[in-house]
């Protein structure tokens, strides 16, 4: 950074960003976009001392959707059109009743600095029962969240929901509580079978967040002793979970798609207990309905019976999954939005910036960023995201070349490795997660400090659910997204949230020639895997992949980036596939 100074609202704001950003900011004030703030007097303000907000307007309007392969490097992505934002009250005319919830500001709760997330109802103000209640005393909820509060009577009433509350605001529970009071219900003989049926299935779009709604059932199943909770997920032996299931045989499953249709397909009697499904969840509803997942959701969708309640969870809920939604949900379900018309889709009290710079600086600044937060804060606890699980390798090994406290996390690694990780982070402070889209949504570790997007989101969904991974249950966080200058037409999808840019740091000569050794180390199979990968996320990107030959220059910057003097060269199947086979400029093997 140029050591410029920062130009600041002298409103107030978070002291956070000097944690990120400890070197001085000039944070650009759009103007006239700021909204529903005091009047912006701006001063020079050290970036250690104070930072603060910038709210802009306008409304995204295209969202984007992607398929679930671009951990491998080949996504794909539809841009549709949606009707705008803030489509709760029209939405009604499409179907289901829409209802808000106003998540008005609360005091100071549960140790954050917004509770907002909570709502004054105690669990023990509300029609559960008692053995639910203890279990829930005994996890240390007292309130329940606006989200909470606002679905629980409607599904105990039998009803379909769909549900959209911001990112970690206790969802989860929202949907478990009342699915396991309506399961506790059910006469004993059901449950007393030797094989009993599923009467609870969970969907999940990632093996972890699978584990992890499957650890808050168990929590909250500790006195209904006769219940229990089951995973299927994939990455271990289809025959492993199938002796499982038949040693000990649950009426909850939580599951992730793709495994699930296995078991469908290969495990006898399987179908017939899904026959037994009363209650059905999709969490993180938007991602399981959009074009990656959707097959297989169908498939399942046609597996369990028709006649069950439906329950649609998310952060994000576009226009165009309202609409998909009768693929799930009975006519009269009802639309419970907890985001107020007009609030941002993300928390206040996460402060996002971004940086564009040119590509061959992306590991510096990174480092550099990283080195300042980590002097600043003995409690860090950072999430980087990047483009494909090949690149997250790549910028794992270069980080940890650099003696930065790194794991790594996405498809490539073996589950064992993803659950060992993954446990370690919720656990841990001190540490740095370089992680692939696996999570991105739903996992909650709690006290992450920093989020860094490194490349353009697949979409604006992506952008918001990375960004959750911080500022949970009402916490402060951080989030800075890195990108390139091409990268820049991204901004427009997520121009309404409060996010500010940051000029790029001026990284001195010595950074500079540590982060190039520590590339020159890193191995050249990494590289060569994260170009093909890097390659293949840019290709399906509609607007980046739509002129080849400028693509195959940028791919060419990739690789200079990595100190590559020649891009390597690219299986011909490969290139095929990607629809790259003639593309001059590219090399083949
Ligand atoms: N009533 C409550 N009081 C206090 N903490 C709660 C309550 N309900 C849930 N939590 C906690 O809040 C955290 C966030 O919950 P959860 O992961 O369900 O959020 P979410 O809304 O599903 O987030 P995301 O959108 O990222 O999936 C968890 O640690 C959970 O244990």
């Amino acid at each position: 950074m140029a050591g410029g100074d920062l130009l600041l609202p002298t409103h107030g704001g978070l002291p956070v960003l000097a944690r990120a950003f400890p070197c001085r900011l000039r944070l650009r004030v759009p103007a006239g976009r700021h909204r529903g703030a005091p009047p912006l007097a701006a001063s020079r303000v050290d970036v250690a001392n104070v930072v603060g907000r910038v709210r802009s307007s306008g409304a995204a309007d295209t969202k984007r959707r992607r398929g679930r392969d671009t951990e491998e490097g080949l996504a794909f992505s539809k841009v549709v059109t949606s009707r705008g934002r803030g489509g709760a009250h029209e939405e009604d005319v499409v179907e289901g009743q829409a209802l808000e919830f106003a998540a008005e500001k609360g005091g100071d709760e549960a140790g954050g600095v917004d509770g907002s997330y909570l709502s004054e109802t105690r669990f023990d103000q509300c029609a559960i029962s008692p053995l639910s209640l203890n279990a829930v005393k005994d996890a240390g909820y007292e309130k329940m969240t606006q989200v909470q509060e606002a679905t629980l009577p409607i599904i105990l009433q039998g009803k379909d929901v769909l549900a959209k509350a911001k990112t970690g605001t206790g969802k989860t529970v929202a949907f478990l509580l009342p699915a396991i009071e309506a399961l506790s219900t059910l006469p004993n003989s059901r449950r007393n079978q030797l094989r009993p049926s599923i009467n609870l299935l969970v969907m999940c779009p990632t093996r972890e967040l699978a584990n992890q709604v499957a650890v808050e059932a168990k929590k909250l199943l500790k006195y209904h002793r006769s219940l229990g909770v089951q995973v299927v997920i994939g990455g271990t032996r289809l025959t492993q979970e199938q002796r499982s299931m038949q040693a000990n045989p649950c009426q909850i499953l939580v599951a992730t798609p793709g495994r699930l249709k296995d078991h469908l397909e290969n495990t006898p009697g399987f179908s017939t207990r899904l026959k037994g499904v009363k209650v059905l969840v999709l969490d993180e509803a938007d991602r399981l309905l959009d074009m990656g997942f959707r097959r297989d959701i169908e498939k399942i969708i046609a597996s369990v019976p028709r006649e069950r309640q439906t329950l649609l969870f998310s952060a994000t809920v576009p226009e165009e999954v309202r609409q998909i939604s009768h693929i799930a949900m009975k006519k009269d379900y009802k639309f419970i939005n907890t985001v107020k018309d007009g609030d941002e889709e993300t928390h206040s009290q996460v402060s996002q910036m971004f940086t564009i710079a040119p590509l061959d600086l992306h590991f510096s600044i990174l480092y550099d960023v990283l080195k300042k937060h980590v002097a600043e804060d003995a409690d860090y606890k950072v999430i980087i995201f990047c483009t494909t699980a090949m690149v997250t390798k790549l910028v794992a090994e270069i980080l940890s070349q650099l003696k930065l406290n790194i794991r790594e996390i996405h498809s490539r690694k073996s589950q064992s490795a993803r659950t060992k990780v993954s446990d370690e982070f919720r656990k841990s402070r001190g540490l740095i997660l370089v992680s692939s889209d696996v999570s991105a949504r739903g996992v909650d570790y709690p006290d992450v400090t920093l989020v860094i997007q490194v490349g353009v989101p697949a979409d604006r969904q992506q952008y918001i659910h990375r960004l959750g991974r911080t500022g949970r249950k009402g916490k402060e966080g951080q989030g800075l997204l890195l990108l390139a200058p091409w990268e820049k037409y991204f901004l427009s999808n997520i121009e309404d949230l409060s996010i500010s840019e940051a000029v790029v740091p001026s990284v001195d000569s010595n950074t500079q020639t540590k982060v190039k050794d520590a590339v020159r180390k890193v191995e050249m199979r990494s590289k060569e895997s994260a170009y093909q990968a890097w390659l293949g996320y840019y290709n399906s990107n509609k607007t980046i992949g739509r002129e080849k030959s400028r693509l195959v220059k940028l791919a060419e910057e990739f690789s200079q980036s990595m100190g590559l003097g020649v891009p390597p060269a690219i299986p011909k199947q490969i290139l095929r596939k990607m629809g790259l086979n003639n593309v001059p400029g590219l090399r083949s093997t």
